[in-house]
């Protein structure tokens, strides 16, 4: 059989990258973490599992919007215990976003400011059950619903209810806080298997909460 070279005209194909790729979901738990416990892992691993997130960031705040600043440890140190906290998952990070950005952490200027860094991403704010009640006082909020799907855990005792659209995730009660963690650490009384060890040694290392000042 006689073959011949036929010559195909060029065409230009342009490929959409962002949209044409299945989107990362995301989640992200924002918080103080003076210090992270076990009830922040707990959450975290039960939302990426529950919603199938590909990932869950932890963001420290720098200046926490509604949180009495005189009560908090500096943000680099809440950090340095967010990393030691989540070691070993590969599924979770820590970012300093808020820290770089430095002022008051306003959950609008970060997730407008990830959707800039990384559009193939969809984001998933999780927030504790007590929070949700909040939610009308948040700076932006109703732009922040546009921009971010929010996952409510049921905290036992909360309202579960919200004017603005949630995504309630059940978790197995966990009612450890960090309030209670600096109170134990100052009256003396164990945090082992309330935090992880690792975090528990830090906060003996560095002598944190244990004046009652932070409490
Ligand atoms: N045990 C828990 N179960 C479910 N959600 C939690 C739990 N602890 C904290 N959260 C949620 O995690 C996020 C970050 O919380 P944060 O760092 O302020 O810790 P916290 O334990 O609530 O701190 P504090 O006791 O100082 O108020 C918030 O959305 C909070 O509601
Ligand atoms: O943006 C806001 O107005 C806003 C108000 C309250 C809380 N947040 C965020 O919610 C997260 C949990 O807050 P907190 O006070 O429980 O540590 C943390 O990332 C805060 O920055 C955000």
């Amino acid at each position: 059989m006689a073959l011949k070279t036929v010559k195909i005209p060029e065409v230009q194909i342009q490929v959409d990258l962002v949209h044409d790729q299945p989107r990362r979901k995301v989640g992200l738990m924002g918080g103080t973490f003076n210090p992270p416990h076990l009830g922040h892992l707990l959450v975290a691993e039960q939302v990426l599992s529950q919603l199938g997130l590909d990932e869950v960031i932890f963001i420290p705040d720098n200046k926490p919007p509604h949180i009495d600043e005189k009560k908090t440890i500096s943000a680099q140190t809440r950090l340095e215990m967010t990393k030691l906290s989540i070691q070993g998952n590969p599924h979770f990070s820590v970012s300093d976003i808020e820290l770089k950005r430095g002022g008051v952490s306003y959950t609008y200027d970060t997730v407008q400011q990830l959707r800039r860094e990384h559009p193939e991403n969809e984001y998933y704010f999780i927030i504790g059950g007590d929070m949700v009640e909040y939610l009308p006082t948040w700076y932006k909020i109703d732009e922040l619903v546009k921009i971010v799907n929010f996952v409510g855990v049921k905290r036992p005792g909360y309202q579960l209810t919200s004017p603005y659209p949630v995504l309630w995730v059940d978790v197995p009660g966990f009612e450890v806080s960090s309030s209670l963690i600096r109170q134990k650490v100052a009256s003396g009384c164990s945090i082992h298997y309330l935090v992880r060890d690792e975090v528990a040694d830090f906060i003996k290392e560095e002598g944190l909460y244990q004046d009652g000042s932070s409490l």
